[in-house]
């Protein structure tokens, strides 16, 4: 996209065309300009419970990696922070660069980090399924939280080690005992705005929470989700990098801080 262009980024095949819908008013992502945030203290403490025992499995759909969750009871779910309701856990994944120099797809104060991790969860008091809530506004939550090449995670390094058995699209691995809130900064502060899905269907669906401190993790474990592929097994092989969006326009929206 053009804003790549403008921050003198590749733009990768994955994002030539222009991928807006038509009318969109609410993209993601977007550069959160932190002079221009708005501090809200109505804004509640985020609530995360997560139980590690509704760990599915990992797998890599083509586009990145993601461990799904079992999302038939509300065992793993956030509430708080800016959100009226319990939004359940279904999945979570990332997205990262060819290199440590960009990766993310929010930025802050137009500082890119090398990747940046997705929480999704879906509002299960108002739909009856993640595929429902996908479609409807307020039917989405997703944490965002920054990654920064810095001392070695060993939380992430129980994903990382897995990385080699789902190398290929459409390769699965069963994965119990996970529990993802170690992979969230200590400090509670975030930003918040309303937006959309960063890959198709771009619906405007998701309440985005970003974590103002980013997470670290070492040089080793970022390299190993570049081993990563995007073909299936037997086809051309295409590393799996730069699987970030373009930054989308604000569009007149407010984002609001948890801090002042
Ligand atoms: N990258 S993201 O906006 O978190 C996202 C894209 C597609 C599906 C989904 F559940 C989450
Ligand atoms: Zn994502």
């Amino acid at each position: 996209g053009d804003s790549a262009r403008l921050l003198c980024l590749p733009v990768h095949p994955l994002w030539q065309s222009p991928i807006t819908i038509p009318g969109g008013s609410r993209q993601s992502p977007i550069n959160i300009q932190w002079r221009d945030s708005v501090y809200d203290p109505h804004l509640k403490p985020l609530e995360i419970r997560y139980d590690p025992e509704t760990c599915l499995h990992m797998w890599n759909n083509g586009y990145c990696f993601l461990v799904e969750f079992e999302d038939s009871t509300d065992k793993s779910y956030i509430t708080g922070g800016p959100l009226e309701n319990n939004y359940r856990l279904k999945q979570f994944h990332f997205h990262w660069g060819a290199i440590n120099e960009w990766g993310s797809e929010h930025t802050v104060d137009c500082k890119v980090f090398p990747a940046e991790l997705h929480l999704v969860h879906w509002n299960s008091c108002k739909f009856a399924s993640f595929e429902e809530a996908v479609m409807e506004a307020n039917g989405l939550a997703v944490i965002g939280v920054f990654l920064k090449i810095g001392a070695h995670h060993s939380g992430l390094q129980n994903l990382v080690e897995v990385l080699p058995s789902i190398k290929h699209k459409d390769t699965l691995v069963e994965f119990d005992e996970f529990d993802p809130s170690c992979l969230l900064p200590s400090c509670p502060d975030y930003w918040t705005y309303s937006g959309s899905l960063t890959t198709p269907p771009l619906t405007e669906s998701v309440t985005w929470i970003i974590k103002k401190k980013p997470i670290e993790v070492d040089e080793d474990q970022l390299e190993m989700f570049r081993m990563l592929l995007f073909n299936s097994f037997g086809d051309e092989e295409q590393r799996m990098v730069d699987n970030f969006r373009p930054l989308q326009p604000l569009m007149g929206r407010t984002v609001r801080s948890s801090f002042s």
